[in-house]
């Protein structure tokens, strides 16, 4: 019998924590608290126009990961995200996964708080009682790994979060994935993560591979692995718009200077 993959570990854990948050706040309370927010940021907006201009980047507030373990032990979301900011990111993306992140709920608030980007909730949803509860948390997107669902789920979810305003990104790993993806209304907006969820390795082979299933024109995001300038020139020449960022930016003392040097900076370096 082969070993669970890491993403079938988390979805064990959460699970449980769904059923203690269900427990303490019910899903009609968290329905009318979120009927009551002001309308959510545009988030596929903010990359289109972004994308017109440049490389449209998502930059994400990431303190830990399964695989890299603490990646950033001085971690202050709001400074990230004003950062972030000001080096040119046009959206945020913050893990908000405790057990398996150390990321938090209040630090997706911290965050949206200290810049004006939407912000996409970096989590496993899996149950619609995580659609108002992300969006009470501030959440202007919210992620649905294709593996972590079935068709049902993933449409439903999908047309949850869409009547709650949020935008959506979805994420495949593979060709299977990425037809149920494209399965999907087109406001859908897709992406490939490049990290293999068995061995943690990740290729960037992987959206170049994918992203010759989409129709011409149909912008795609490109997640996991981004490290250098010649990670991205591949990735632009394939024609990739969007990129989704955690780990090269994180380890940098001042994120959003890394981000304008990686991706905005014009003078030669040689990699
Ligand atoms: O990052 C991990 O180790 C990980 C493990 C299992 C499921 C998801 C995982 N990461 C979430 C992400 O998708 C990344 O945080 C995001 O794409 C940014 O990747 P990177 O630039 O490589 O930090």
């Amino acid at each position: 019998m082969s070993l669970p993959t890491i993403l079938e570990r988390i979805l064990v854990t959460k699970r449980e924590e769904i059923a203690a948050g269900k427990a303490r706040t019910s899903a009609s309370e968290l329905n009318a608290k979120a009927a009551d927010l002001p309308p959510a940021r545009g988030f596929v907006a903010a990359l289109d126009a972004a994308a017109a201009r440049g490389p449209a980047i998502i930059a994400e507030v990431k303190k830990a990961s399964p695989s890299a373990g603490v990646i950033r032990a001085d971690f202050r979301p709001a400074d990230i995200a004003a950062a972030y900011e000001r080096g040119g990111a046009a959206c945020l993306s913050v893990l908000t996964d405790e057990d398996y992140f150390q990321g938090h709920a209040d630090y997706l608030a911290q965050a949206r708080g200290a810049c004006a980007l939407p912000v996409l909730r970096k989590d496993f949803i899996i149950d619609p009682w995580q659609v108002p509860e992300s969006r009470c948390m501030g959440a202007d997107c919210i992620l649905l790994i294709v593996a972590a669902l079935d068709d049902e789920q993933l449409h439903q979810l999908f047309g949850l979060a869409r009547e709650q305003g949020m935008d959506v990104l979805v994420e495949v790993h593979d060709e299977d994935e990425m037809r149920r993806a494209l399965a999907l209304p087109d406001d859908a907006l897709l992406g490939v993560n490049n990290r293999d969820l068995h061995r943690f390795v990740t290729s960037l082979d992987t959206t170049t591979r994918l992203q010759a299933m989409l129709p011409p024109g149909r912008m795609l995001v490109t997640e996991s692995g981004i490290r250098t300038r010649k990670d991205i020139a591949g990735l632009r020449a394939d024609g990739i718009d969007a990129f989704l960022v955690g780990e090269a930016f994180m380890r940098e003392d001042d994120p959003g200077q890394a981000l304008r040097q990686l991706f905005f900076d014009t003078t030669e370096v040689s990699e």
